[in-house]
């Protein structure tokens, strides 16, 4: 079942450590059959070198296994909430690159500070409230899924346009419309964030972009008049 969709999902995978955004086993990439309601994700703990498209997991949208020998990442319930309440996603990301969760464990937004950001994300890339006890103990992959769509609800984000989150304390979740686009969301969100720890030091009073200059990158390439690279 879902053969292409696992090799996708395989390879997505694949282009984490390719893209050293992994340390050991911590990251996840999932993509998503919406027709059929499965989504197909990392097997838990499992080293990079021993992934294949066979051994990811198939779940459905409650989480629960549906095919495979091994248990599905540690994230699955998180990623299951994040393609519940953003429909248009059919790739998730889940890493501990280290200038993410720098940003992450700060508390700290990643402000729109160039065009780096601009091309990719329509503004900041927010970081989520500190969950609370009740929320760690019970269901606290499913509670930080919810966080992240809280944080979204609240400050008025459109996921579509923002395609990442820093979980507070934690690290960086990235989605897209395939697990590779996924992938790259999650490669420019570890790139902005080095940039802009620099920034901060060089200028650590203002270093927010105009919006003017927001609005032109972000929408040269994702407006409705979008130009930028080829027809
Ligand atoms: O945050 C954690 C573990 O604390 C996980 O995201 C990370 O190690 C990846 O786990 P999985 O191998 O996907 O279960």
């Amino acid at each position: 079942m879902l053969g292409d969709l696992k090799r996708e999902v395989y390879e997505a995978n694949m282009l984490l450590p390719k893209n050293n955004l992994i340390t050991f086993t911590w990251g996840n990439v999932s993509g998503i059959d919406r027709e059929n309601g499965y989504i197909v994700i990392k097997p838990s703990g499992v080293e990079y070198e021993q992934l294949s498209p066979e051994n990811m997991v198939v779940v459905d949208l409650e989480g629960k296994k549906v095919e495979g020998d091994l248990n599905p990442s540690s994230d699955t319930a998180t990623h299951v909430e994040l393609y519940k309440a953003f429909s248009n996603i059919k790739g998730i990301v889940h890493t501990h690159s280290p200038w993410a969760v720098s940003f992450a464990q700060a508390g700290r937004d990643i402000p729109a500070a160039g065009t780096t950001q601009a091309d990719y994300f329509y503004g900041s890339i927010p970081v989520t409230r500190q969950m609370k006890k009740e929320e760690i103990e019970d269901e606290y992959e499913k509670q930080t899924g919810s966080v992240i769509i809280e944080t979204f609800k609240k400050r008025q984000i459109n996921p579509n346009q923002v395609p990442g989150v820093l979980v507070n304390d934690h690290g960086p979740f990235t989605w897209g419309d395939s697990p590779a686009s996924a992938v790259y969301h999650a490669v420019v969100l570890e790139r902005v964030a080095e940039m802009t720890y620099h920034t901060m030091q060089i200028n650590p009073t203002s270093i927010e972009m105009s919006q003017d200059l927001l609005d032109k990158h972000y929408l040269r390439k994702h407006g409705k008049n979008a130009y930028y690279g080829q027809k």
